[in-house]
């Protein structure tokens, strides 16, 4: 595997209040969102929907977050897998994480605050609230053209109803030394969509299809737009999920926050009967996300590089 750190990741601006469907602006960069996630299964995208202002001052409550006691934090507890809060992992004892289930609505948000700080912090729940539910517009328009590159719009409605956003929000503590240190198992996303961005602080690391990694380093006025298994396995392996993980140096530690799009349980996912033909074979069977994580969330599953594979491979 060698080291392919001259790699640039496609910067693509979708701020423009032109960028709408039909036009030829959008045409130009949903091919340009298409070919990017074909060869990268990412890209780095700028979206000034979301105002830096706003992002600086969700990354400041993030760290007020993670600045409570652990005991407080402990506090978040979720009846899915790796939702409430996660950390103190002999095996990445840098990570901590905490995720927060339909992030895009107030009352959500809040009852998870209210569990944090007994007094209330609205600042905290306006923050998260805001941020997720502006930078959802950017996973829509994302998701949209995917469909429409594809040829498959027609499931449209279907596709955007059956999703919930999760907000994780991400602590790597500096590891202190000039070494580079394990951040986040190298690993792919299980959902549809992820989202990214970061405080100062580099880490993000993503691999080709030919094995190489590469430093993807969001700016403080931009994103990393990358999809998830549940979405290779929808568009029946036309788009790429790549493999990517934290390294950490130094003293500092890294604030990174990713916007998930995630199949509701329940809701099966299935490749269109359009994506499938004799080059492109069904590759997966039809699976229930949930399902799916509970296997993924078992040792078996965790030791797994293909577990989407194992689970439900043809
Ligand atoms: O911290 C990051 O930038 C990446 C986090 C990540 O890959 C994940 O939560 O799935
Ligand atoms: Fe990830």
């Amino acid at each position: 595997m060698g080291s392919g750190a001259d790699l640039k990741l496609p910067v693509l601006d979708f701020s423009s209040p032109q960028l709408k469907p039909g036009t030829a602006e959008w045409t130009s960069m949903r091919d340009a969102v298409m070919q990017a996630l074909e060869i990268y299964g990412c890209f780095e995208a700028r979206f000034e929907k979301v105002p830096v202002e706003l992002q600086k001052s969700m990354l400041g409550s993030v760290e007020e977050l993670f600045d409570l006691p652990l005991q407080t934090k402990l506090r978040n507890v979720s009846k899915k897998p790796f939702h409430g809060y996660v950390g103190q992992y002999p095996m990445v004892p840098l990570y901590e994480s905490m995720g927060i289930d339909d992030a895009d609505m107030y009352e959500k948000v809040d009852s998870l605050t209210t569990t944090l700080w007994s007094e209330g912090n609205p600042n905290f729940s306006k923050n998260i609230q805001s941020f997720s539910e502006k930078l959802s517009e950017l996973d829509k328009m994302i998701r949209r053209m995917i469909l429409e590159g594809l040829g498959v719009e027609k499931y449209l409605d279907e596709h955007m109803n059956s999703t919930n956003y999760l907000l994780r929000v991400m602590r790597y503590a500096g590891p202190q030394t000039t070494d580079t240190k394990l951040g986040l198992n190298s690993h792919t996303d299980k959902n549809i969509v992820t989202i990214l961005c970061q405080n100062e602080v580099e880490g993000l690391e993503v691999q080709t299809k030919d094995g190489e990694w590469f430093s993807a380093q969001p700016s403080p006025n931009s994103f990393i737009v990358m999809i998830g298994d549940s979405l290779y396995a929808w568009v029946n392996g036309r788009l790429h999920s790549p493999y990517h993980r934290v390294m950490m140096s130094g003293n500092k530690a890294r604030y990174s926050v990713g916007l998930f799009s995630i199949p509701k349980g329940g809701y099966v996912i299935k490749a269109p009967d359009e994506l499938v033909d004799q080059e492109h074979p069904l590759l997966f069977k039809p699976f229930d996300h949930v399902e799916f994580l509970r296997f993924y969330y078992t040792e078996a599953g965790q030791r797994d590089q293909f577990a989407l594979k194992t689970y439900c491979g043809v």
